[in-house]
């Protein structure tokens, strides 16, 4: 089995146990102290994947999954300021979040298995885009195109990477294939790639 790659090679932000499986760029990656949290989900049923078209926004017209930020991110409370003395959860979770995104996007619930996170930085942006990729094989309630997204189904064989973020290509294979992954990605001010790591937990990658 391939090595983890060692911590000093991990790109800021990526902690654990990872093997690296691509890099690239020649930037030294950008230093943000603030990071967002989002999500990012994709339906994958009978040799095919939702995708949607958005409709407005930072990287308008691009196919991507269903998600945006998360609301008021998940906070353990345990300062003596807290309402009850401590040690109680405010806010919602990534997965809520993300059900909560999938519904007001696309118009349907789903039991959702987290498999990766992407670490996003643009330049131009001060902070961090933490984004949580959830998929589902199952939903229910009629897709329906909403103000933020026009879905549509693609075989998997037959992804529009080239109407997608430049690094898609590198982890939605992982998300068909069920393998967890990590990565960060540097993008410039146009939207182009400048640096990208991505890493998965081992072992072999299926088709
Ligand atoms: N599939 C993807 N691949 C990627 O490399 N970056 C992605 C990505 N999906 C989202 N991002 C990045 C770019 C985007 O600016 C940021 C936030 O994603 P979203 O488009 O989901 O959020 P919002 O709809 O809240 O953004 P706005 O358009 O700024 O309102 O995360």
């Amino acid at each position: 089995m391939t090595p983890a790659t060692s911590p000093d090679k991990l790109p800021p932000g990526i902690a654990g146990e990872w093997v690296g499986f691509t890099e690239g760029g020649q930037n030294p990656w950008r230093i943000l102290d603030q990071t967002r949290y989002y999500t990012n989900t994709y339906i994958v049923q009978d040799g095919q994947i939702l995708l949607g078209r958005k409709k407005r926004g930072i990287g308008l017209d691009y196919y991507n999954g269903f998600g945006k930020d998360v609301e008021c991110p998940l906070l353990l409370c345990s300062s003596e300021h807290c309402p009850t003395g401590g040690k109680v959860e405010v806010g919602e979770s990534s997965k809520q979040a993300a059900r909560r995104e999938l519904e007001e996007e696309a118009g349907i619930t789903a039991p959702l298995d987290q498999v990766g996170t992407l670490l996003f930085t643009k330049e131009g942006v001060e902070w961090t885009f933490h984004i949580d990729i959830y998929r589902a094989e199952e939903y229910e309630g009629k897709i329906v195109e909403t103000e933020e997204m026009c879905p549509e189904w693609f075989p998997v064989s037959r992804i529009p990477y080239d109407r997608m973020w430049e690094s898609d290509g590198y982890w939605l294979p992982l998300v068909l294939s069920k393998k967890p992954f990590i990565g960060r990605t540097d993008f410039d001010a146009n939207n182009r790639l400048q640096k990208w790591w991505f890493g998965h937990d081992g072992g072999v990658v299926s088709a």
